[in-house]
């Protein structure tokens, strides 16, 4: 039997559904909120990801305004106009498209967004709330996750989630979020000897490596439920995830595909979270 199919498109629709409505509040008391969405250079999926943010922002009726520099801006240019952002009333949410040019340190620059403004949830003060528990934005690809997780009804408490990948903006966060549903949470990672003794254990494996097709039938338990965080293209430049679908259906209860799974998430909770942003604005509350 196949797998369940989790899909993030449809639940990713509910949500913004319902972020639209919040929106149609704030407007309804003089406020609409605002995106900066920051791109610098010519990387091609950056601007079709950036493209598909601003117009998702357009389609629940927020404002987002681009800000497209070249390649070659410095680091002192580009914090310059963070700053700006950052005191700039109509702006709610900033955000800084990643990856940056590699001639500009990612960790300033992320550092330098205003708390109450950072929806990405990459600042080190958003990332060290999140990790306390505190209210705060939290990233929005791990964020999704957790969201279809809960709309699938999936239970997360006194599951064994092993999450194959350790970045800063899914690996980590993922486990953390887990770890605060009552998980148990092992984190794996490319170098991981025997990686099969380990994803074989669990009932919630998040594949967040970044390898096509890297995850197959040997990885994973009957029964578990698989998550696939990758975006890659495999030899024939087609769209695919860490996992390779075809040999985790029918031992998986219930899986993501790529695309159509966590990527419509990301893009979803960014929309949720700036407009958490807008709200917070509006009630005078600022989240330092
Ligand atoms: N500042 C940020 N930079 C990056 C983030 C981020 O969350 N904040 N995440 C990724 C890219 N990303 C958003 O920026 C992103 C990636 C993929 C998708 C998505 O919807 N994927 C679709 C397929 C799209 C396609 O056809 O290519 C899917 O999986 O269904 C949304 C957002 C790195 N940078």
């Amino acid at each position: 039997m196949s797998s369940a199919i989790i899909n993030g498109k449809e639940i990713g629709q509910e949500i913004r559904n319902s972020v639209a409505e919040r929106v149609t509040l704030l407007k309804e008391q003089g406020l609409t909120p605002g995106l900066a969405v920051v791109l610098v250079g010519d990387n091609q999926a950056s601007a079709t990801y950036v493209r598909n943010k601003q117009k998702s922002c357009e389609v629940i009726g927020m404002f987002s305004e681009l800000i497209k520099l070249p390649e070659e801006t410095t680091q002192e240019e580009l914090l310059a106009q963070i700053e700006l952002l950052n005191n700039r009333e109509d702006i709610h949410g900033i955000l800084v498209q990643l990856p940056l040019p590699k001639h500009i340190d990612e960790d300033t620059v992320i550092a330098t967004i205003a708390v109450e403004k950072d929806v990405d949830g990459f600042s080190p003060v958003s990332v060290g709330k999140m990790m306390l528990g505190q209210e705060t934005f939290l990233p929005c690809t791990p964020f999704g996750v957790m969201k279809l997780l809960e709309y699938s009804g999936i239970e997360i408490a006194g599951k064994h989630a092993v999450i194959v990948g350790r970045s800063h903006i899914v690996g980590k966060p993922m486990g953390q979020l887990l770890l605060q549903k009552d998980a148990t949470v092992t984190y794996t990672h490319s170098k991981t000897p025997d990686l099969p003794s380990f994803t074989k254990q669990a009932d919630i494996l998040i594949a967040a490596v970044g390898r096509a097709n890297f995850i197959t039938k040997e990885h994973v338990k009957e029964g578990a439920v698989v998550i696939d965080v990758g975006i890659n293209r495999d030899e024939n430049n087609k769209l695919c995830g860490d996992v390779n679908f075809s040999e985790v259906d029918g031992i998986a209860s219930h899986i993501t595909p790529v695309p159509g799974g966590v990527g419509p998430m990301t893009i979803t909770m960014l929309l949720f979270n700036t407009v958490q942003a807008a709200e917070n604005k509006l009630a005078n509350k600022v989240k330092l």
